[in-house]
């Protein structure tokens, strides 16, 4: 395993969603839902597609506003005013990585630590670092993102969300376009990350098996509302409905050897 990253632990944001509802023309993405995720928590969101992770997401970050409800950033009503602020304290990583294809992987990287006021060195040295810890082969710094794989753009965005030392981070499926082995080792990686460093995670997946490896607390979306928030072994073991038995039960599991 590499070393664990050079970054600081910190108390973590607490964040409130509160009876917030969203909805795109027809479709209600979320319908007056409440979660409250605590200071240097990890929680994994989870549910079919189109259930509302990624808006629940978007509206914590406030790159959407709810249309009634609100989300509190440590008890505070988040404004329109305070978005950007709060946007320097998370790491994200956006559904499909959300990187700049005009500016190499290391430009990506620099853009946040640029407006800090890091010096090249710095940012050169702090990228190098996470590109170890994500297995990022050298020379791919230096590529712009269409010259790089899937998986590796994916991790580009996760180096991205962690390069300036976030108290949080929101993950939207981090780890979905990368091989099995790789993401093994980087589950392993960012597990030991949201252990030590005291942040505040959430992350989004529609693996079973990650979220519960990942998070004690797994939130189970389905049609904008939560239908269970527990640990892993209370929606197995105690499912709330008959959808949440099946969710769990439709998990594949390996075949049998004879
Ligand atoms: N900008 C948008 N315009 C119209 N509809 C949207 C928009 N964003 C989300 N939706 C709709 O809102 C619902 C919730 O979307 P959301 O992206 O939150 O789901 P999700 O659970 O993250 O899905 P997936 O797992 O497929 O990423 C879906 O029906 C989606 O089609």
């Amino acid at each position: 395993m590499s070393a664990p990253p050079d970054v600081e632990t910190t108390a973590g944001i607490a964040f409130t969603v509160e009876l917030a509802s969203k909805r795109y023309g027809k479709v209600c993405a979320l319908d007056r839902i409440e979660l409250d995720f605590a200071a240097g928590s990890t929680t994994a969101l989870i549910g079919s597609s189109g259930s509302g992770k990624s808006t629940v997401l978007r509206l914590l970050l406030g790159l959407d506003q709810p249309d009634s409800g609100c989300i509190r950033i440590d008890g505070r009503r988040l404004e329109p005013a305070d978005v950007l602020a709060l946007r320097r304290r998370v790491g994200y990583v956006i559904q499909d990585g959300g990187l700049f294809p005009h500016l190499t992987a290391l430009g990506n990287l620099a853009l946040l630590p640029q407006y800090l006021g890091w010096s090249r060195e710095h940012i050169r040295t702090r990228a190098e670092e996470l590109a170890a810890l994500t297995h990022l082969p050298p020379g791919a710094l230096d590529r712009y993102p269409a010259e790089l794989s899937g998986g590796q753009r994916q991790r580009v965005a996760l180096m991205r969300a962690l390069m300036a030392n976030p108290d949080a981070l929101l993950l939207d499926e981090p780890l979905g376009a990368l091989d099995p082995i790789v993401r093994h080792e980087l589950q392993n990686e960012l597990k030991h990350i949201f252990d030590q460093l005291g942040k505040t995670v959430i992350v989004v997946t529609h693996d079973l098996a990650e979220a519960a490896w990942f998070a004690d607390r797994l939130v189970l979306l389905r049609r904008g509302a939560v239908v269970q928030d527990g640990s892993f072994e209370e929606l197995r073991d105690h499912p709330a409905s008959d959808f949440v038995r099946r969710f769990v039960e439709a998990q594949r599991r390996l075949p049998e050897t004879p």
